[in-house]
């Protein structure tokens, strides 16, 4: 019998059975999915790698720097802050440190006027001073009243952390946790953003590797036993001692019953090609007119390799779930590209792709950590993981995983303990 049965083989799931694996224990990953990764993969379409969504590591992130193997996975380091577009003015908001050549740029930017600046290096010089885990601890509010609080021009917030934030966040009301805020400022701060050569799915890819995995299979219930738990699939049924349920909240809510009552977000990805070179920036583009376009990313300026040599990736962000058709929701975010670069240029676009994810992250309002479920679930011998435990990133689910491993880990070591010991 298995030891070990992980439910779901996104970043949670994978961490989760890698722990368990790596101290010794039978463990296999069911997926229902043709692949792993859950929210983190990759595709090549045409030539050109395609994330699932347009996502970033931060490598300073404390669970990804425990779990991955940095050097194996060939990161590119973006530059720091982004360029506002207001149609074809460009404002650069960089970080000068960190990237000199953004200094000329960053000083005369119309975003961020010099009271503003010099706000935001005493908020960057604060939040350098704690441990990042005590970030996510004490008072919260939402981001904007926090970002009011320090002092930040309502332009500063509007033309650059609302689209900035935005993009993180998946939704720019800057009503998230200033708690999160705090925590992803400092991330930024000590690591930066960086994507992989080969597209985010690298990720899923080396936590993947050598472990037990099944994909394809959907686990449809669960029966505790006492001594173990079957769970039924459209593969059969399969025993384990224990299992750890690591899929997305819909889904661990129908197999163990635990409502998590978070909201999910979702968010829109449109992939274009360009025959040629339209705008040389490597920085994220922040979109700071209303619009649908939130942000957006020359990704094979930023990470050669991305796109078929010549041609060139731009990705954009729309959030929430549009309720156009692909084909107007093309034209219309087309119209927007026009605004920035002309409509010839837009014209030679070509789409490669629209995703529609209706749960990317959840809403983590103020105070959201205290509605958070917990790993252990009313089923006797199965365990909850994933980000819904945490937080909703990458971070969160990597934690969870480790987390969900250690609870096994020890429960394991108690029921083969001989009677008496
Ligand atoms: C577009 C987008 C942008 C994002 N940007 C960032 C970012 O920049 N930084 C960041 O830190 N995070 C970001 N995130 C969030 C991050 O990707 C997620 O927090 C993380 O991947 C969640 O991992 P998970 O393992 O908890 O869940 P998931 O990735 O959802 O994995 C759950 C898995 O369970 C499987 N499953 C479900 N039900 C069953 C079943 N019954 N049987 C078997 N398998 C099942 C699913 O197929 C899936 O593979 C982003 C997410 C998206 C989508």
């Amino acid at each position: 019998m298995l030891d070990v049965l992980v439910v779901g083989g996104g970043l949670a799931g994978l961490c989760a059975a890698r722990t368990l694996h790596r101290a010794g224990r039978r463990v296999r990953v069911l997926e229902a999915a043709p692949e792993v990764g859950g929210r983190v993969r990759s595709r090549v379409v045409d030539g050109f790698t395609l994330d699932a969504g347009f996502q970033v590591l931060f490598p300073a992130y404390p669970a990804v720097q425990r779990q991955l193997n940095l050097g194996a996975l060939d990161l590119v380091p973006l530059l720091p802050g982004a360029a506002v577009r207001r149609g074809t003015q460009v404002d650069l908001v960089g970080d000068p440190l960190r990237d000199p050549r953004a200094l000329v740029g960053t000083l005369g930017s119309r975003v961020l006027p010099l009271a503003d600046k010099l706000r935001v290096a005493r908020l960057a010089a604060q939040l350098r001073l704690p441990a990042p885990h005590a970030l996510l601890r004490g008072g919260d509010e939402t981001t904007e009243a926090y970002l009011r609080r320090q002092g930040l021009s309502e332009q500063a917030v509007d033309l650059f952390f609302r689209p900035f934030f935005g993009g993180i966040f998946l939704r720019r009301d800057l009503s998230t946790s200033a708690r999160l805020f705090r925590y992803y400022f400092r991330m930024l701060l000590d690591g930066g953003a960086a994507l992989p050569r080969e597209g985010m799915g690298v990720l899923s890819a080396q936590l993947a590797t050598g472990l037990d995995i099944v994909t394809g299979v959907q686990v449809t219930h669960l029966s505790p036993h006492g001594t173990h738990v079957t769970a039924a699939t459209t593969a059969g049924d399969l025993d384990a001692r224990q299992i750890i349920v690591a899929t997305d909240p819909r889904s661990a809510q129908d197999l163990t019953g635990e409502s998590t009552g978070l909201t999910g977000i979702g968010s829109t990805y449109l992939y274009y090609a360009a025959p040629r070179e339209i705008d040389p920036e490597k920085r994220l583009l922040l979109n700071a007119e209303p619009g649908l376009i939130n942000n957006a990313h020359w990704t094979s300026q930023a990470v050669p390799g991305r796109a078929p040599a010549g041609q060139h990736l731009l990705s954009v962000t729309v959030l929430g779930l549009p309720a156009q058709d692909d084909a107007a929701l093309d034209t219309a975010v087309r119209a927007e590209l026009s605004r920035w670069y002309g409509a010839q240029a837009a014209g030679t676009l070509r789409l490669l792709g629209t995703e529609r994810i209706p749960y990317a992250q959840y809403a983590q309002p103020p105070e959201y950590a205290h509605t958070l479920p917990g790993h252990a679930t009313a089923l006797s011998g199965v365990l909850l993981a994933s980000e819904v435990t945490a937080m909703s990133g990458i971070q969160g689910a990597l934690e969870s995983g480790e987390k969900a491993a250690g609870i096994v880990l020890g429960d394991l070591v108690i029921q083969s303990r001989p009677r008496g010991a």
